[in-house]
């Protein structure tokens, strides 16, 4: 009989589909199993794409070598989706699959016919007392412990009595003992407001596929989740919810789980893999009925899933880009589509092209208008730094804010201020010839970190030390220009000495512990005012937070990206989504040196409709999706001359290969260098009609300069949106 294999190797050009024979059955076979395979001279890892295939190669086909003894059952739809991914993303079927197997490839996890052997995994089940009498000592010592002491882990029973296994072993075999049921006290569910209400009435009104949930902030999205989700559970469904990793919060996972107990499941990057390895089991074993993940948690191996939400559907995260070969919104609806399972979109921002589908009718759009119990939006003052600074105010707190940070505080109440990262952090400079310190090896500016007092590159992470003399003019006025956040830290607590004063970005909280009593301290009022970047914007629901400080709203604007405006306008809702919550009223203070921006301006008033109205009269002016399909093409790699060279062909085969169509191309222009890489980058704007034949063309060209450069330099295709 023959197969279809594709193998594990480094080299791109290989991956594709083989044919292989072997003299195993049907029965000892199953798709997504490993097989070892001769390949060349070595012996490799394969994946079983199809059994019982013609051998259509023209070779004869070798004999598989075995199978391996831990085995991994894919969920059929899985195997679809990777196959859909490999076609649409233009990677081989192994890359496509890499993303779907388990950890390790599946290494160590044992299944017997789908039943996993309970051996080979961490012990789950709590033991208790069932029935009957132990007969020896070390038995009657478990039975003791278990009635004194309530159901316990097996490791835990060990543990305490310093015993051998197999009396408690004996005892299970027996059923003496066994597992207990955990049941853990669900919190029920929140009592709809009418507005959730009929909101949740009409997801049911019909079967669409794709559902935008777009309702401002507060208003009550996640409690209308949870409501479908149980609906789901309830007819034996299992249920899916993503978000963007920085918005997967502890309060979200702890929301989560106080609904739905231990048949939870939480995938995040911060888990080690053994820890990765049981939550995949857990869930490919029907032991998890709900999983809260970040974006790779779209390939949770379970089988009929009911229900798929994907909350901040706008976040840039989601989309593929050099580590992530896919958008993970592209990915949900493929699987959406191959399982026939609903998908809601959530956003209190939704991408300007989504909300454009959604207008026309194309999906379906369910509003939430209000915030929850009509609590009001945070009042927006605006104010313009250039005015601030012709009345003399040098500092980075306007006036204003300095005012009602202090009028907060004297309430009790608590404040956030929030401070973009990107383009607005402490660079050193020189004064006299303007020269910016750079990474040797990233081409970015370096940030100025008064912790170790040395200059570090947010890119790479190296350090160097702090110049005394500029290396361009040798003018001793090089200074750290600009403000980062740990310097609005030492400012804000200069200010308001008795403030208990907090500083949340990447530096502060890597570790995820750091992180979490982070988020406790903040909850028990235990701070007063939080300092923060990007991570600060998403998800977090405090109800003493009355006040948030934008010091610096102009920033995102800065971005070179048909996406600047809505970018910008999401992140400063986001941001002054976090202020109010709870009964008191909220404010924000948004400082900025843009006040006519529209962006920023409908951002004050929390008008997305408006926002809306003008940005898409700007993207049909300017021919940018969603009329047109915008295409980014971009290489990187070592050698400077070599990327360009590669980039200037890639755009000359392409436009060879796309003669017929109406495409407009932009010029070849150039990234900053990262890591020691070099990126070139072209977009091309193509009208709908001719998208097929275009991707048939790119496809053709991205295969012939991924086999011609052998891997050296990587090509990203970026569909945008
Ligand atoms: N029906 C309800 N009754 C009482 N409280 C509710 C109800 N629905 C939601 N809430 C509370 O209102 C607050 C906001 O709700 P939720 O977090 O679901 O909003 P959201 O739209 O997801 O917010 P965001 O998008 O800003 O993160 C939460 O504290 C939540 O517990
Ligand atoms: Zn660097």
């Amino acid at each position: 009989m023959y197969i279809d294999v594709c193998v594990q190797q480094n080299f791109i050009g290989f991956d594709q589909v083989y044919t292989y024979s072997t003299k195993l059955g049907r029965n000892d076979l199953f798709l997504g199993q490993r097989v070892k395979v001769p390949f060349g001279k070595k012996i490799l890892m394969g994946i079983i794409l199809a059994i019982d295939v013609e051998n259509t190669s023209g070779f004869e086909a070798k004999e598989i070598l075995g199978t391996f003894e831990d085995q991994v059952f894919l969920p059929r739809d899985l195997m679809v989706l990777a196959e859909k991914m490999s076609e649409k993303y233009f990677i081989g079927p192994f890359t496509s699959l890499a993303y779907i197997l388990p950890p390790s490839n599946g290494q160590g996890i044992f299944y017997d016919q789908g039943e996993f052997k309970v051996e080979n995994l961490p012990d789950l089940n709590r033991y208790g007392y069932l029935e009957g009498q132990g007969k020896n000592p070390s038995q009657e010592k478990v039975l003791n412990l278990l009635k004194s002491q309530g159901p316990l882990l097996k490791s835990e029973i060990l543990d305490r009595l310093d015993i051998s296994a197999s009396p408690v072993q004996t005892l299970i075999k027996n059923g003496v003992i066994g597992p207990v049921k955990e049941e853990k006290t669900c919190q029920p569910p929140q009592v709809l407001t009418p507005d959730q209400e009929r909101a949740y009435q009409e997801f049911y009104q019909d079967q669409s596929l794709e559902t935008l949930l777009f309702g401002v902030t507060g208003s009550g999205k996640t409690e209308l989740y949870l409501h479908w989700a149980q609906d789901c559970i309830e007819r034996g469904q299992k249920v899916l919810i993503i978000l963007p990793e920085i918005a997967l919060t502890p309060q979200m996972v702890e929301r989560v789980q106080a609904r739905f107990g231990s048949r939870t499941s939480v995938m995040h990057s911060k888990l080690t893999d053994s820890q990765r390895k049981l939550e995949w089991t857990r869930m490919r074993n029907g032991q998890v009925d709900i999983l809260v993940g970040a974006r790779s948690g779209i390939f949770a191996p379970m089988e009929n899933l009911g229900l798929i939400i994907l909350d901040e559907e706008q976040e840039a995260s989601y989309q593929y880009h050099q580590s992530l070969r896919y958008d993970v919104r592209e990915v949900a609806k493929m699987r959406s589509e191959i399982t026939g399972t609903r998908l809601v979109y959530g956003s209190a921002t939704p991408e300007v092209s989504l909300f454009y589908r959604a207008k026309k009718g194309d999906i379906k759009l369910i509003q939430l208008k209000n915030r929850i119990m009509d609590r009001p939006l945070a009042r927006v003052h605006l104010v313009d730094m250039r005015e601030e600074l012709s009345t003399g105010n040098l500092s980075i707190l306007s006036n204003v804010l300095h005012q009602k940070i202090q009028n907060t505080l004297s309430r009790g109440k608590q404040v956030i201020l929030f401070l973009n990262r990107r383009g607005y952090s402490n660079f050193i400079s020189c004064r006299h010839c303007g020269t910016a310190i750079r990474c040797d090896s990233c081409d970015i500016s370096m940030n100025y970190h008064k912790t170790i007092h040395r200059l570090r590159c947010h890119y790479c992470g190296s350090t160097k030390p702090l110049p005394k003399t500029c290396p361009v003019c040798g003018s001793k006025l090089i200074k750290p220009f600009g403000v980062g956040t740990q310097q609005v830290e030492e400012l804000v607590k200069n200010l308001f000495p008795q403030a208990k004063v907090h500083r949340m970005d990447r530096d502060t909280t890597n570790k995820k512990e750091t992180y979490f009593s982070l988020y406790e301290d903040m909850k028990n009022r235990k701070i007063d005012i939080l300092i923060g970047t990007q991570m600060l914007a998403k998800g977090l629901d405090f109800e003493h937070v009355t006040l948030v400080g934008i010091l610096a709203a102009d920033t995102s604007l800065f971005i070179s990206d048909y996406k600047a405006q809505e970018q910008c306008y999401s992140l400063l809702t986001q941001v002054s989504g976090r202020s109010g919550r709870g009964k008191d009223p909220g404010e924000v203070v948004l400082q900025t040196y843009n006040p006519d921006n529209y962006a920023i301006k409908t951002a004050c008033q929390g008008d997305y409709q408006d926002f809306y109205d003008m940005e898409i009269k700007q993207r049909q002016a300017y021919d940018y999706p969603p009329f047109k399909k915008l295409i980014s093409i971009q290489l990187t790699g070592p050698d400077k001359e070599e990327v360009y060279e590669a980039t200037r062909n890639f755009y000359r085969d392409l436009t060879g290969a796309t003669r017929t169509l109406h495409l407009v191309g932009t010029k070849i222009i150039e990234n900053p260098k990262i890591k020691n890489k070099y990126t070139f980058k072209f977009q091309l704007k193509s009208n709908k009609a001719d998208l097929a034949l275009l991707r048939d063309s790119l496809e053709w060209v991205f295969k012939k300069h991924m086999k011609e450069n052998k891997g050296k330099i990587y090509i990203d295709i970026i569909f945008e949106r």
